[in-house]
């Protein structure tokens, strides 16, 4: 878990129902350059000679950087924080959306290599609920040969997270907070609501 107050206030702003979509836009941009910093501090990195202006230093650069992997829609908004911050990475995405009465993700795009074998993934979700979006798509990368696989979230629950752990799928989680549980819609409680619609607006369901 990322503990620190910066991270703290952002969260806080993006919980506050007053915060309008621009402003929880802005403050999970900044969060999430805070949790791929620290999700980064475990990355292989490969040393190299670099030449200032007045000797040779030893160099420093990712050794294999991640494929980063959005869950659409509310994974989005995480996209550009963390190709700026890791800019030699690829982008692969995932559509889920939640069923409202099922809550059983349903997948309505996948664009990622076909082969993930040898490739660091960092997968984008801010919300980990029943588990069952984020299940499914680390099931995706691991069919398709991944085997180091980060889950990068704002906030979790305690029922995702054991969801997740019993799957038995490979995969390291990094969350801003853990809340208490789950409501009857599955949504997390106290939560911030729903993550796509605080960024982009609701919108009919297809
Ligand atoms: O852990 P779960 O119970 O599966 O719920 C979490 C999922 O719900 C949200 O997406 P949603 O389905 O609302 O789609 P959206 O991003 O388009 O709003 C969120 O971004 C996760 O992907
Ligand atoms: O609380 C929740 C649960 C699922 N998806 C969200 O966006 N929020
Ligand atoms: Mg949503």
């Amino acid at each position: 878990m990322v503990d620190h107050p910066l991270a703290k206030s952002r969260l806080t702003a993006m919980r506050d129902e007053r915060t309008d979509n621009g402003a929880f836009r802005a403050a999970l941009h900044e969060l999430t350059t805070m949790l791929v910093y620290e999700a980064a501090r475990s990355f292989a990195t490969e040393t190299f000679p670099v030449r200032t202006p007045v000797a040779v230093a030893e160099g420093t650069r990712l050794a294999n950087p991640p494929l980063l992997v959005p869950v659409l829609r509310a994974g989005l908004g995480m996209a550009d924080s963390a190709l700026a911050l890791l800019p030699e990475s690829s982008m692969g995405f995932v559509g889920l959306a939640r069923d409202e009465h099922t809550f059983q993700p349903r997948a309505y795009m996948e664009s990622l290599p076909r082969d993930l074998a040898g490739i660091p993934v960092l997968v984008l979700d801010p919300m980990l609920a029943t588990g069952g979006s984020l299940e499914h798509c680390v099931r995706l990368l691991v069919d398709r040969g991944a085997t180091d696989i980060t889950v990068l979230c704002v906030l979790a629950a305690p029922a995702g997270i054991e969801r997740l752990a019993n799957s038995g799928l490979p995969m390291r989680l990094v969350t801003a907070a853990i809340d208490q549980e789950l409501n009857e819609r599955m949504f997390i409680v106290p939560g911030l609501g729903d993550a796509g619609d605080r960024q982009f607006g609701g919108m009919p369901r297809f």
